[in-house]
């Protein structure tokens, strides 16, 4: 008998459901699997906006520890919310097929008013990249900072004066609370990784590492390995309001990527777009047989470096005094 696999996650609604998601493909393929709930500084504060906490991980550091000391197997992150270099001692063990990665507008009454260039409305968000790029298109609007959980936020905006409410379409529609009155916002880039879901291990733990294979998806972890270089390429770290989208369309491969200013009267934006081998195409396969067929290192690298020449791009168009002015 092989031990049961312990899964580490917040015990947020949707961090619950996203780790019954792999608990659900473990047992699927045979292993014996539980979570365990572990709370994460992020969840004990939720008042100040993330940025004003201002470290890294504040979701993922308990369970980095838990992974760490043995007390868990693996743990389950929306991926968006882990660090760009792991902990010392913990290696990705797989990368989810990604949900969708946009961000959604919910609006309450209706959404005329985001038509006219009059109105005064007051938007709610904690994300400095959501609101960089609201204000960059709607200049007139005023930003509330909103912070919680998914359901807590969406409690917050029944009960508030705002307009609406800026939210990762992903973290709504897994617990199935996509609400009707919701705009999805495709000029908005999202964060990078938004709607990917890392399951993260022990280094050295090779049946771990073995186990996860399956729930692999080589397309999803190439796009935001590529989001991922460019942030870091930007020296964003995570209150920084950059955005970055990796999408398979076909035989190619689109990225596009911003950084704007806090007030967003500056946006920056790149877009890059390549063949894509056809081994990676959207109907490639998933899993075991993708992992197989090992995408091989050269290529991941040529994808990286395509995402750091379009970091690039920005720094010489001015990204640097953007960023020195937010981390300043
Ligand atoms: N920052 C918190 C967070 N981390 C992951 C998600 C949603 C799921 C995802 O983006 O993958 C959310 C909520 C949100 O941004 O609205």
């Amino acid at each position: 008998m092989q031990q049961t696999i312990r899964i580490g996650t917040r015990d947020s609604q949707l961090a619950v459901w996203q780790a019954t998601l792999v608990r659900d493909q473990l047992v699927a393929g045979g292993h014996s699997a539980e979570l365990v709930y572990i709370k994460s500084e992020g969840d004990i504060d939720l008042v100040t906006p993330l940025y004003a906490i201002g470290v890294q991980g504040v979701f993922t550091r308990t369970l980095d520890a838990a992974l760490l000391s043995g007390r868990i197997d693996m743990a389950v992150h929306s991926m968006k919310d882990v660090p760009v270099q792991l902990a010392q001692g913990l290696a990705a063990a797989a990368v989810l097929t990604r949900a969708n990665p946009g961000d959604l507008f919910v609006y309450k009454g209706d959404a005329a008013f985001l038509d006219d260039p009059e109105s005064i409305a007051t938007i709610a968000t904690s994300s400095l990249r959501r609101r960089a790029q609201w204000l960059h298109r709607y200049p007139h609007h005023r930003i509330d900072n909103l912070r919680g959980n998914v359901n807590t936020r969406l409690a917050k905006v029944a009960s508030s004066d705002w307009q609406g409410a800026l939210f990762a379409a992903a973290g709504l529609e897994r617990i199935g609370l996509r609400p009707a009155n919701s705009i999805p916002l495709d000029w908005m880039l999202p964060a990078p990784a938004q709607g990917a879901i890392l399951v993260a291990c022990r280094e050295d733990d090779t049946r771990i590492r073995s186990v996860c294979a399956p729930l692999h998806h080589e397309p999803t972890a190439l796009c935001v390995d590529m989001e991922r270089t460019f942030l870091s390429a930007l020296m964003g770290g995570c209150s920084t309001p950059i955005g970055a989208l990796a999408e398979i369309a076909g035989d190619h491969l689109r990225f596009r990527g911003n950084a704007c200013s806090l007030d967003g009267k500056t946006c920056l934006s790149v877009e890059k777009k390549v063949p894509l081998p056809a081994e990676l195409s959207a109907q490639a396969p998933t899993g075991e047989s993708l992992a197989q067929a090992s995408l091989g290192e050269s290529r991941r690298a040529a994808t990286a470096d395509l995402a750091r020449a379009a970091a690039g791009e920005l720094l010489a168009r001015g990204a640097t005094t953007l960023i020195q002015k937010v981390t300043t």
